[in-house]
């Protein structure tokens, strides 16, 4: 499929859409693609903290899931609709319309990666991997089980999935720029 003018630098909507798990390092790498392209960064993570405040588990906490899940999905059309390189909170695609949204993206030319990553590196990736008492292994149990239930969700809208786990940073900003047109 043709690609939308749109699409391209200078456009109006995302020319790439991140999405994947926790600490599969869209903001990491979101940051680096988007400098590397010289176009503006979109972490919908930042928006909602930029219009609602503290870090976003908080916002989960004092909110509630119901409620945090609302904000998620508005943050990540807020998102969808700036140019440039767009990173998605990784519960966006709970939210239907979200996940239609991407997959017009996709189908209209922007490159949609899902950045993959194992268990036990995110875990490494956001300092879980300590030792500790298996009764406390929690939210390890909890990462595994969003990321095996969202898997489906991603793998579904995405037009490039990149398994993360043994490459660098800037090894993944490599790849994206290739799935570039
Ligand atoms: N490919 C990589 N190699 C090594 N470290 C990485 C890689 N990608 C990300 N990291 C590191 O892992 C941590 C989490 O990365 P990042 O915050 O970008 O993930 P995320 O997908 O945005 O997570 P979240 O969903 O929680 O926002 C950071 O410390 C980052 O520097
Ligand atoms: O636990 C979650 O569902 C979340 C984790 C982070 O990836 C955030 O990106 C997201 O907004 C919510
Ligand atoms: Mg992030």
């Amino acid at each position: 499929m043709s690609a939308s003018p749109d699409h391209h630098a200078g456009g109006s909507v995302p020319r790439v859409v991140l999405l994947g798990p926790p600490g599969s390092g869209k903001t990491v790498v979101g940051a680096l693609l988007a400098e590397a392209l010289a176009e503006p960064f979109h972490d919908s993570d930042a928006l909602l903290t930029e219009s609602h405040g503290g870090p976003t588990a908080d916002l989960l906490i004092e909110r509630g899931e119901e409620e945090f899940r609302r904000l998620e999905a508005e943050a990540a059309e807020e998102a969808l609709a700036l140019p440039g390189v767009a990173a998605l909170g990784s519960g966006a695609l709970d939210h239907e319309a979200t996940a239609e949204r991407v997959a017009a993206l996709g189908a209209a030319g922007a490159v949609v990666a899902h950045l993959d990553v194992s268990l036990s590196v995110a875990a490494a990736r956001l300092g879980l991997n300590v030792p500790q008492s298996p009764a406390l292994a929690g939210t390890r149990s909890q990462l595994a089980a969003m990321a095996t239930a969202r898997r489906p969700r991603y793998e579904a809208r995405a037009t490039v999935v990149i398994d993360t786990s043994e490459l660098s940073p800037e090894e993944v900003v490599a790849r994206l720029r290739a799935a570039i047109s």
